[in-house]
């Protein structure tokens, strides 16, 4: 790189650092501060064994990454958007920095697993949908050591059903390319166990190619500095400030337009083990509403159901009036006894066994299921509306292809929901199914 490209850079750098520091303060005056920002929050999280302080433009790595925004934040880490400072590209591309908690760093099965993924064969079908680890490296702080993990920065299915951009991708294409991605993990071992729609990214081609300032252009960092009344000192522990995540890269919709070929990323492992391997089972929890019945965590067709009804709603929701298990029976059928325990959601399921007897249905049972399942793809059509106002004969043509489409969708879904393990639809064999191929 000559002289002039490394002082462009850095002019480039300093027009960011001060437009950040303008950012700052206008937005923190008007805006409510979110739930990640609250003080029980702060408190519980940036303690010895919790999250690492970061700050913007701080440099990690021996200088080589450096922090621009952040990105998300989950139950064992937070995660940044970082510019790589020795790359050799002219347009910085965006990474994301996962700085797991102290605690959850001593467990390194998640890297193990992450590594182990991107390092099997490129090129193998289903790999492209895996989110490769770039780099890790570790970081010591106040509040102990934190494994740290690079990979691209994507953009995830709850901001396109937020910014209300999913109707103008191929959802079935999304769809599809999740299923070669869990196919793919399974061929190779490994069971993810939370798959969820904030563990589904995608990545389109302009992430590569615009550069970060490009992409985050629109959305300015805001934060919310952290005054604690009692505290003589700045704890070293707690961060001076705190940023609210945000995960707007390319955040408008005409970026999206032509965003083909859009490819599906599968992210976090950090609940992901190997069964017949010496792997122990990991602390994390998958979320109840998502994984299967067996190990009191549900099918993981509920996120697919999140992107085709474009509503980022669970299929289960597991907070209405009604357990859990009695919302699953309402489309799987009556619960079998092995599961009654669902019926009260406290209960923790203590079995291995996959197949069971099956109760039978009665006539009515079965007239309420379908009614539920008629239910379910009405309102699916419904919420596939699009936003612009279509004559009565479009809207007339659009519920009857949007119809067709969700009764193929479904019988897939139905297939994955089974309360017999055995019983369900491999990833591998559901790529073969009407939904993919009469498209
Ligand atoms: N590569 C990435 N690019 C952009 N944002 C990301 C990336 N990875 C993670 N995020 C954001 O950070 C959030 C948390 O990440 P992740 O799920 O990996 O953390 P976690 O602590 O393992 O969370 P949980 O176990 O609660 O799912 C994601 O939901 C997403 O919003």
């Amino acid at each position: 790189m000559s002289k002039l490209e490394v002082s462009e850079a850095e002019k480039e750098s300093r027009k960011f650092d001060s437009r950040l520091q303008s950012q700052i303060y206008r937005e923190t005056a008007s805006l409510s501060v979110p739930d990640e920002t609250s003080s029980p929050c702060l408190q519980s999280r940036y303690h010895p064994g919790g999250l690492h302080p970061v700050h913007f433009t701080e440099r990690y790595n021996n200088g080589q990454y450096r922090i621009l925004n952040k990105l998300g934040f989950g139950s064992s880490s937070h995660v940044w958007l970082a510019e790589d400072t020795t790359a050799a590209e002219p347009l910085s591309r965006p990474l994301a920095l996962k700085f797991m908690e102290a605690k959850a760093s001593e467990r390194t099965l998640e890297i193990e697993i992450h590594k182990y993924l991107t390092t099997l064969a490129a090129g193998e079908a289903g790999s492209r949908n895996i989110l490769p680890c770039l780099d890790t490296f570790r970081v010591e702080g106040p509040n102990g050591v934190h494994n740290v993990i690079v990979s691209d920065a994507l953009v995830f299915i709850p901001a396109l059903c937020t910014w209300k951009i999913l109707e103008d991708l191929d959802e079935t294409d999304i769809v599809r390319q999740i299923f070669q991605g869990v196919s793919f993990l399974h061929e190779n071992g490994v069971v993810h166990r939370d798959l969820h729609c904030g563990n589904i990214g995608i990545e389109i081609p302009l992430f590569r190619t615009a550069g970060i300032m490009d992409l985050t252009e629109n959305d300015p960092p805001i934060i919310f500095p952290c005054i604690l009344s009692d505290a003589v000192e700045h704890p070293r522990s707690l961060p001076k400030y705190i940023v609210q995540s945000s995960p707007a890269l390319a955040a408008h919709r005409h970026h999206y337009k032509d965003a083909s070929p859009l490819v599906v990323k599968i992210v976090d492992f950090g609940c992901a083990f190997r069964p017949g391997s010496s792997d122990a089972l990991p602390e994390g929890k998958p979320r109840r509403t998502l994984t299967a019945p067996e190990v009191t965590y549900g099918p993981w067709a509920a996120p697919l159901v999140e992107i085709y009804s474009r509503t980022s709603q669970s299929l289960f929701d597991g907070a209405t009036s009604s357990p859990l298990g009695a919302e699953m029976a309402k489309l799987l059928g009556p619960i079998p006894e092995i599961y009654r325990c669902l019926l009260d959601d406290n209960a923790t399921l203590h079995h291995s066994d996959t197949h069971m007897s099956l109760p039978n249905e009665s006539e009515d049972e079965r007239f309420e299921i379908s009614t539920n399942w008629k239910t379910l793809e009405t309102s699916i059509v419904a919420a596939r509306a699009p936003r612009r106002l279509l004559s009565p004969e479009d809207e007339l043509d659009r519920v009857e292809r949007d119809t067709k489409d969700v009764q193929r969708f479904l019988s897939l879904v139905k297939q994955m929901l089974r309360w017999n393990a055995e019983d369900r639809i491999q990833a591998k064999e559901a790529l073969e199914s009407p939904f993919f191929t009469e498209k």
